[in-house]
């Protein structure tokens, strides 16, 4: 899996439909979030996702980390993919890949200043059970460890590139004017943005969304290159 998009924080069909519409391939619903500040309710989440196509993918961000939770919230939901940004630990991870063998997990790695042992240590504990990992940003002035807007180290994310024997998914700060840096420094299998492509409205930006997945699709493609 190399060069895949995911646009992350959909409110509803109508934003839904503009990033398919311009060529994004994964759709990130934030539900069941800690401060309960979801940008849409769960029926309208599963009803969106009801509809999605099965070239692309509706996947579901949360904090849940009970594994039997989540593969029941997964169901409710009609999705195959979770993103899971919470402390899941190891054997919720191993649970999860038993109970729901099918569902596509991605696992988040939150940046700080100082944490490159820690995230090394959840890879290499946590990789049997995962599809992916997903790198973001730490806030600290609000403790946010997703959709902060932030940049974070890219050393840090390209380290955890080389180790993961998952492909990694590098989310924080990303738009339209450093997708293509980040691709070409830190070789990504995927990249993901939300705050970055929003207007003043908080919504998506037709425009921003469009020129995101061109800068990330043409960057995917020379990095693909240059590999051979
Ligand atoms: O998207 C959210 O609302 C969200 C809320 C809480 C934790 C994670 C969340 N999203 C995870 C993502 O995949 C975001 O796209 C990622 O954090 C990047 O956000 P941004 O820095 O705003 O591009």
């Amino acid at each position: 899996m190399h060069g895949l998009i995911q646009v992350a924080g959909i409110i509803d069909q109508a934003e839904a439909d503009l990033i398919i519409e311009e060529g994004a391939d994964w759709l990130g619903f934030a539900l069941r979030l800690p401060k309960k500040n979801e940008d849409l309710s769960e029926a309208d989440a599963a009803a969106i996702v009801k509809a999605i196509q099965p070239e692309h993918k509706g996947v579901i961000i949360t904090y849940l980390t009970d594994a039997d939770e989540i593969k029941g919230f997964c169901t409710d939901m009609g999705v195959g993919a979770i993103q899971l940004h919470g402390d899941v630990t190891p054997e919720q991870l191993r649970r999860l890949r038993t109970i729901a063998p099918d569902l596509y997990v991605l696992k988040s790695l939150v940046v700080k200043s100082d944490n490159i042992d820690e995230l090394s240590k959840i890879v290499e504990s946590s990789s049997e059970w995962v599809d992916m990992f997903i790198t973001d940003s730490f806030n600290p002035a609000t403790g946010a460890k997703g959709a902060t807007g932030l940049l974070h180290d890219w050393n840090v994310s390209a380290e955890l590139v080389r180790i993961s024997p998952r492909p990694l998914m590098m989310a924080g700060g990303l738009n339209p004017d450093n997708v293509a840096d980040a691709i070409e420094q830190v070789r990504p299998a995927a990249v993901d943005a939300h705050t970055g492509l929003e207007d003043s409205t908080g919504r998506k930006d037709r425009l921003k969304v469009r020129k995101f997945v061109q800068e990330a699709r043409r960057a995917f493609a020379r990095t693909a290159d240059e590999q051979g």
